[in-house]
């Protein structure tokens, strides 16, 4: 137990006791699963015509099912530990004891048989607080059952690769900077990693974070915002197993990119992955009977850029004003929207003044534009009774409609178009809904109309949802998302990360929104740069107060051109220079028009170069899916959220915008270990 490279020895050799052992119950579990398929045919005619035993063969079928699906998983995991079975270990004794108990620390649980004490804990164990959260000394941890105090008497940290330990030594620091150091400066995986080996104790607070409902972090660039989020969901599952699914949580990240980026963590962590989508997407699909397609942000990045003032239009419209002048407008249409009138069908009638009493009395709550199907619903009943039949589907959908013409319209476009004349902003085109487009800047204002008007269905599936990038959504969004998702809620972002002109905190506002269930939390020590990248990037915005991990590496290289091939042919000589050293460079422009044709112009450069090379050479636009090695051509705000080996930040020098300035801050700290900021001046 004392000597890692021994107990090393043990683990694993448990751990191909316990693989064979899972390969001999797949086996099994699908003989089984094949005879009562065989049984099944062979004597289903026979079976009892109420369908009793059909119904318990289908559950006895789904109960092996289950049994083997979870051995796959299992085995997937221990075939994960076999290359490293664990990573810490934390000596503990309880109070009142006068041993210590060892606990070795790994990616999952792993015991000789189903059951009994663990040879390794999971990370995410109780115990395992203690590796993170102590040194040696007093310490603690919650588990379910209270609180335990002792006193950690030694921590160990190892690194096996391959089942081989290539080193193990006794730390008396949290987790050693070393470490953490040597984590940092590795070079060679293309998405995020999983940071279990060496998660801070701030980190580790909010993972393991179960009380507060709504937790908003905000955290520097490169302070793990996106790593913690995800080992925090990691945890969740882990601990509320019984009510909490994979398919439960949904994450609202910015783009698919992003989404294939983080995709490989969760199944690192030996859990399946979840939903991920982005907001606009999931608003494009509410909008589908409002207009045929809608922008996207984008657009609206790229429109600013040639037109700023363009900017505070949409920011206005987003605004908790707006939505409050919207609230009053819908208010007035109460009255404004109705004509009501007698209902008469096959002898019986609704009078006006009965339907106005329903409308405004009884149904009052339901939203406007849903609560005349309401009043339907009670006279078809009515109907149905006084003459002791019910209603065929066509009879009741036919005088649906006749009790929602009493509306003047339903459609949130033309509704939305006359608030915005009536508030003196240009109104909407007037179009067929096969023809409307709508600006980004009112996506968000239609969708709010449509949810205040219409009963609002609710995605009743998830539980929790992780919002990324909040610095990057509105007033109007946060208010629908509460709306949407009454859940716990994960949201993270940074302030000095927006993608406006000026800043924006969204934690000056979110309290109105979430209330008091809200928890702010603020993250300030930033791991992904090394410092010379880092301090030129807080130069360049003025951030001071962010705590920098001691890494260093190359100085920023600064250079000034003539025009963007120049540009161009040195990123080109410095990409050769480097190309063995690292596995993800990125070059990053500022619109969309320059990026593509940065890429094209490198292209064709290379294919003139060496015509039968491979070049891994990517363009990734607002549609791409996938998260590649190489160097990959894009724009600032698509760069956002990920991270590369190299980076060439591509601006033109005579731009000082404030947008211009976020693109450079952004596109500087993607960089992990060495950044070219090149200025062009044509
Ligand atoms: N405790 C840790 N141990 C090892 N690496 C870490 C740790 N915390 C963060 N990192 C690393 O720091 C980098 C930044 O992490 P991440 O992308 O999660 O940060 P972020 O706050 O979401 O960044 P940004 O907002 O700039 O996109 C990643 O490479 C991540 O692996």
């Amino acid at each position: 137990m004392e000597n890692g490279r021994d107990y090393l020895q043990h683990v694993l050799n448990c751990l191909c006791t316990r693989l064979a052992q899972i390969d001999q119950a797949i086996l099994e579990g699908e003989k089984e699963v094949e005879d009562m398929h065989e049984y099944y045919w062979e004597n289903y005619t026979e079976m009892d015509e109420y369908g009793y035993e059909n119904y318990d063969n289908q559950q006895a079928l789904f109960h092996q099912m289950h049994a083997n699906e979870e051995q796959f998983l299992l085995r997937k995991r221990f075939k994960k530990m076999l290359d490293s079975p664990f990573f810490g270990r934390v000596d503990f004794v309880y109070d009142g004891d006068d041993e210590p108990e060892i606990f070795y620390i790994g990616i999952g649980n792993l015991s000789e048989t189903a059951g009994h004490r663990p040879l390794v804990y999971d990370w995410r164990a109780p115990v395992s607080g203690l590796f993170y959260d102590y040194d040696k000394g007093p310490a603690a941890y919650e588990a379910p059952s209270g609180t335990f105090s002792g006193e950690v008497v030694s921590k160990w940290q190892y690194k096996i690769r391959r089942g081989k330990m290539i080193y193990e030594f006794e730390s008396d620091v949290k987790i050693d900077d070393e470490i953490l150091g040597a984590e940092l400066g590795s070079k060679g995986e293309v998405q995020l990693k999983n940071i279990v080996r060496t998660i801070q104790k701030e980190q580790n607070a909010i993972i393991r974070n179960t009380k507060d409902r709504i937790m908003v972090i905000q955290g520097a660039a490169g302070s793990g915002k996106t790593s913690v989020a995800l080992h925090r969901i990691a945890y969740l599952l882990y601990h509320d197993r019984e009510n909490l699914k994979s398919s439960n949580i949904l994450v609202l990240s910015p783009n698919g990119v992003f989404a294939d980026y983080i995709s490989h963590i969760l199944p690192e962590l030996g859990e399946e992955n979840i939903r991920e989508m982005s907001f606009d997407l999931f608003a494009y699909r509410e909008l589908k009977g409002i207009a045929a397609d809608c922008e996207d942000r984008y657009d609206q990045i790229e429109r600013v850029i040639i037109c700023p003032e363009s900017q505070e239009l949409c920011r206005k419209k987003q605004s908790a004003e707006f939505a409050g002048k919207l609230d009053a407008f819908m208010l007035g249409m109460e009255d404004d929207l109705m004509n009501f009138k007698d209902v008469e069908y096959k002898g019986c009638i609704l009078k006006e003044k009965e339907i106005i009493d329903l409308f405004y009395f009884k149904f009052l709550d339901i939203p406007l534009l849903s609560r005349m199907e309401a009043v339907a619903e009670y006279f078809i009943d009515q109907v149905e009774t006084l003459r002791d039949r019910d209603l065929a589907d066509e009879e009741k959908e036919e005088l649906t409609e006749r009790f929602q013409g009493m509306y003047e319209t339903r459609d949130c476009y033309i509704l939305y178009s006359r608030f915005l004349e009536q508030e003196g902003y240009k109104a909407l085109p007037r179009l067929p809904l096969e023809k409307r487009k709508l600006r980004y800047e009112d996506v968000y204002p239609i969708l709010y109309l449509k949810y205040s008007l219409f009963r609002c269905k609710g995605h009743h599936g998830i539980k929790h949802v992780v919002v990324d990038e909040m610095q990057d959504y509105s007033w109007i969004q946060f208010v629908l998302l509460k709306k949407l998702f009454p859940c716990k809620m994960t949201i993270l972002g940074d302030k000095a990360q927006t993608m406006e002109e000026q800043q924006q905190d969204v934690l000056k506002f979110l309290p109105k929104i979430f209330g008091r269930d809200i928890r702010k939390i603020v993250m300030n020590r930033s791991y992904r740069n090394t410092m010379e990248i880092a301090q030129y990037a807080n130069r360049l915005t003025g951030v001071s107060d962010i705590e920098l991990f001691d890494r260093h590496g190359d100085a920023v290289e600064e250079m000034q051109f003539k025009n963007l091939h120049t540009a161009l042919d040195r990123v080109l000589e410095k990409w050769e220079q480097k190309r063995e050293d690292y596995e993800t460079e990125a070059l990053v422009l500022f619109t969309e028009r320059e990026a593509e044709h940065a890429f094209l112009y490198l292209e064709e450069k290379l294919r003139t170069l060496d015509p039968d090379g491979e070049y891994q050479l990517t363009y990734m636009n607002r549609d791409s899916q996938n998260f590649k090695k190489g160097l990959t051509v894009t724009t600032f705000y698509l760069a956002k959220g990920l991270e590369f080996d190299q980076v060439f930040g591509v601006f033109h020098a005579e731009d000082n915008s404030g947008l211009a300035a976020q693109a450079r801050y952004i596109t500087a700290t993607r960089a992990l270990h060495e950044l070219h900021m090149y200025d062009v001046e044509d």
